[in-house]
């Protein structure tokens, strides 16, 4: 893994001698080998994480380099809030296991990686399956001469219609950043607005909002069920009624008060209501779905392509709105568009700041590519993430267009990236204070 943190700097074999990864030096596992011959003697000789915060976000990226000078792909292993562990498990314990396999084995490699664990999933593991899963759909691409959405199967539409985020302290604020992404070529946002205390989620709050209670700086959810209707009258009225208009929820509601809220939006014809509801309580989606005006999205914090298959069949979902990486990768992922795409079910994946332009990439090869897309979060990532990640792409108009070059299109600086090291706890001193005024702790 390379941080940029000399004392964080952990090259394979530190301090552990393992069967196969001995002195730094690669050697290939006998047992990881496939039980079939090689088309050719392309073989991967290196596989390492890369953890960089251009923009102060930590990233982190898988690198699988081969027998074939120059012929390497990146993969998108970002779990912002737990970066370090998905840096040792690709360096320590998934890489080795990589070392002389033929890279064209995608499916087998990412299911024996998958099942070599035994206890398997969750954000950590998934991230880093998704590091090399993408990576090997990275160098697949570069072999054949070929972006990646053509080895899915090829274009369905030009590009992905995105959307940016507003959220400002008053409701005029957030009309008014709204107004500009409009302006600057968007047709759709989504909204938010700040409160007492700590805020509404995506929106800033005021210090001590709350005063006299036994936590000034909590999150009070009857004002934010008054204020969130409030917010969007207001903004049909200044906005007009052309503008697609969603909200992120983030988790925060009991399938009663979702509904409730979802009621309430009604009038204002919202694209998407996103996480009504924390992901503990899945199981009760369908009847907040059902009950819902308006189309929900939901899925970004599963873990499990199981968890996400289950709200696809269950009924839990008209949006499914997958973090790509934390459920695998792109290997899992297309299989669940899918079941998208059988179920009549549509995607809008997360793709915020905390998710690489490698992932980016990723997200618009499978938007391109199946009829079951709806919308794109979008993020404009600054110009620090464009130097360490040539290639990354650049909206035009609101939308996200694949890159043409074989592969994802998107390299590493390595030397630039170090220049950015990560800082640890960063989205912890958010979470640790969404509390309600009574000094309960609440799903962030
Ligand atoms: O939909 C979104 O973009 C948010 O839910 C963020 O991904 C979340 O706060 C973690 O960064
Ligand atoms: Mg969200």
């Amino acid at each position: 893994m390379s941080t940029g943190r000399p004392d964080r700097v952990a090259p394979h074999g530190r301090g552990v001698v393992d069967a196969g990864v001995q002195d730094g030096t690669a050697q290939a596992m006998a047992e990881t080998q496939a039980p079939w011959p090689g088309r050719d003697g392309l073989r991967i000789t290196g596989v390492r994480a890369v953890v960089t915060a251009p923009e102060g976000v930590p990233l982190v990226v898988v690198r699988v380099d081969t027998s074939e000078p120059g012929l390497h792909g990146l993969g998108c292993a970002t779990f912002t809030q737990r970066f370090m562990a998905v840096a040792v498990t690709v360096d320590e314990h998934v890489g080795p296991m990589l070392i002389g396999r033929h890279p064209a084995d995608i499916e087998d490699i990412t299911r024996m990686v998958h099942f070599s664990s035994y206890w398997r999933n969750g954000p950590v593991l998934n991230s880093a399956l998704s590091g090399i899963d993408q990576a090997l759909w990275d160098i697949a691409g570069k072999r054949a001469g070929m972006p990646v959405y053509e080895l899915l199967g090829g274009r369905v539409r030009a590009a992905a219609d995105t959307y940016l985020h507003a959220g400002g302290a008053t409701v005029e604020e957030t009309l008014e950043t709204a107004g500009e992404i409009l302006a600057s070529g968007y047709r759709h946002v989504r909204l938010q607005v700040g409160a007492p205390g700590l805020g509404h989620y995506g929106a800033p709050g005021t210090a001590g909002g709350y005063p006299g209670r036994p936590y000034p700086d909590g999150w009070d959810v009857q004002r934010y069920l008054r204020d969130t209707p409030a917010l969007f009258e207001r903004a049909r009225s200044v906005l007009g009624e052309e503008p697609g208009l969603m909200h992120d929820v983030h988790s925060r509601l009991t399938p009663k008060q979702a509904v409730a809220l979802a009621r309430r939006l009604e009038p204002y014809r919202l694209l998407f209501l996103e996480d009504p509801i924390a992901p503990e309580f899945y199981d009760r989606l369908p009847e907040v779905r059902a009950a819902a005006p308006m189309p929900i999205a939901a899925g970004e914090q599963l873990g499990s392509v199981t968890d996400a298959a289950r709200l696809v069949r269950e009924g839990g979902v008209d949006l499914l709105r997958l973090h790509v990486s934390a459920v695998g990768g792109l290997t899992p992922a297309r299989k669940l568009v899918a079941l998208c795409e059988l179920a009549g079910v549509g995607t809008a994946w997360h793709s915020p700041a905390d998710v690489s332009p490698v992932g980016a990439a990723a997200n618009v090869a499978l938007d391109v590519t199946t009829p079951a897309f709806q919308i794109q979060e979008g993020h404009v990532y600054g110009e620090a993430v464009h130097e360490v990640f040539p290639g990354t792409l650049r909206p035009r108009a609101g939308y996200l267009h694949p890159s043409d070059a074989p592969g994802w299109g998107i390299e590493l600086d390595e030397v630039l990236a170090a220049r950015y090291p990560p800082v640890t706890h960063l989205h912890e001193r958010w979470a640790a204070r969404v509390r309600r005024p009574d000094g309960g702790l609440e799903a962030p």
